[in-house]
């Protein structure tokens, strides 16, 4: 796994030519944590293609072992999860280690809510630092018990709950992972369990409750989503296939758009509307960015995309496209640097709370590599470049796989080359990644620093 104590530090040069082919990202990281938990869930065998193989989402597999379900990797991205049935986890007899994975561990603990069972949970330096409460609270109404760390941090302890009671909750925040928490546990209840959302945020987690036999309703409010769900449905196994993960092919897609010379497709991207705001959001700063082959794969649009080199220009951010678009933040900062103008992104605060906090990280970037940026309350201004990105910095990426891969894309980009202090963490979502983008490169841009 990748370990703080094994720094691995790299280091991005402007290629010499622009980069070019046809591409694949590995499979959406949102869809392969639910692939694994549904299958975990189902009667029956799941048989998942195109699984992320990242240190996040094995992390996801292993607790699932460690709940009973049997879990085998076929071949390449294929797996196969044989299930035990909603309320059949068993007791795990060690703790659940979930890593760097914010989304192992709240789903988690909504799967671990309903089922009356104890287990302890824990991840790294980074996950214990990220606030729980936000589903625990909510999952404790179900009759589960949590004990957690000074300030609701991992570790935590749950003792789930005998008999779930439905929830009947309206997020405070924008949140697929509190969601997807609150509707994993309804799963165990008897009832209806009704989540209010405030904005709507990624529904990979409703569609898969379908794809397996529940029973899901839904109503858009304005401007949020109510989602109900009936329990103690059998979820029957089903096949997924999972798409490439937009999140992963946004590095390569940005850097095309911004290294002179370059046209890249990335294949087979998953276009849920609910993951597809930075694409608008480029699109708006005048990229030339088009999907072809739009077809439904597996129940969710997917398509081929391409990026095109060509000048941006600055926009405006509004505060309801962060849910569509809350990992692309980073690598928007730096198509904002190289962009003409003062780009202003709204409403960040969820940042704040991720594998770093990316807001203060993100400007820290910027600066490092000669671009003023500044945040004023929960937004963030980037003084565009107009191309001209000075680069030369080394970037601290505070074990933060999106913070790793944006600085590298801006080395892409610059005059002079930019280093991070550690890529390991690019392995909890994205490996091959230098790899990849050494390939469209068609030599070494990323290497040793
Ligand atoms: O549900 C999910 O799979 C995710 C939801 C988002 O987190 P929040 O729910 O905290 O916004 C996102 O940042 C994360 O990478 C994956
Ligand atoms: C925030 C992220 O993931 P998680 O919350 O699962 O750690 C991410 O991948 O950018």
């Amino acid at each position: 796994m990748a370990h703080p104590d094994a720094p691995h530090p790299l280091r991005a040069a402007a290629p010499s030519r622009g980069l070019a082919g046809r591409h694949t990202v590995p499979g959406d990281k949102s869809i392969s944590h639910r692939a694994l938990m549904f299958g975990a869930l189902a009667v029956g065998t799941t048989e998942i293609s195109g699984l992320l193989e990242g240190e996040d989402v094995l992390r996801t597999a292993a607790a699932m072992r460690a709940l009973g379900a049997e879990v085998e990797q076929t071949g390449p991205g294929a797996w196969r999860v044989a299930g035990r049935g909603v309320g059949g986890l068993v007791e795990p007899s060690d703790v659940l280690d979930m890593g760097n994975s914010g989304t192992a561990a709240r789903l988690l603990c909504g799967l671990l809510a309903g089922h009356p069972i104890f287990a302890v949970m824990t991840g790294d330096a980074s996950l214990r630092k990220r606030p729980m409460r936000r589903v625990t609270e909510p999952l404790s109404a179900t009759g589960a018990s949590f004990w957690t760390r000074e300030g609701g941090r991992l570790p935590l302890a749950v003792r789930g709950a005998a008999e779930a009671l439905p929830l009947d909750y309206t997020l405070p925040v924008a949140s697929a992972q509190v969601k997807s928490a609150c509707l994993l546990a309804g799963l165990c209840a008897r009832g209806t369990t009704r989540i209010i959302e405030p904005e709507r945020t990624r529904d990979h987690t409703e569609n898969m409750l379908r794809h397996f036999g529940a029973t899901v309703r839904v109503e858009d409010l304005a401007p949020g989503r109510l989602v109900e769900l009936e329990g103690q449905p059998e979820l029957v196994a089903a096949p997924i296939l999972v798409p490439g993960d937009p999140s992963s092919a946004a590095f390569l897609l940005v850097a095309a758009l911004l290294v002179p010379r370059s046209r890249v497709t990335v294949e087979n991207v998953g276009l849920n509307p609910l993951r597809t705001g930075l694409f608008t959001t480029l699109r708006e700063m005048g990229a030339r960015l088009t999907v072809e082959n739009a077809r439904v794969a597996g129940g969710e649009p997917v398509g081929d995309v391409t990026a095109e080199y060509g000048p941006l220009r600055a926009v405006e951010v509004p505060p309801g496209r962060a849910p569509s678009m809350i990992d692309e933040y980073p690598v928007l900062a730096v198509a904002a640097a190289a962009a003409e103008g003062e780009t202003r992104m709204r409403g960040l605060s969820e940042l704040r709370v991720k594998e770093s906090d990316r807001l203060a990280a993100t400007a820290a970037l910027l600066a490092a590599n000669g671009i003023s940026a500044r945040i004023e309350g929960d937004d963030l201004l980037v003084q565009g470049r107009s191309g001209a990105v000075p680069g030369g910095g080394l970037v601290a990426t505070h074990m933060d796989h999106r913070l790793a891969m944006s600085a590298l894309v801006m080395g892409l980009v610059a005059r002079a080359p930019v280093a991070v202090d550690d890529a390991a963490f690019i392995e909890t979502s994205f490996p091959g990644f230098a790899a990849l983008v050494n390939l469209a490169a068609g030599g070494p841009v990323i290497g040793p620093a």
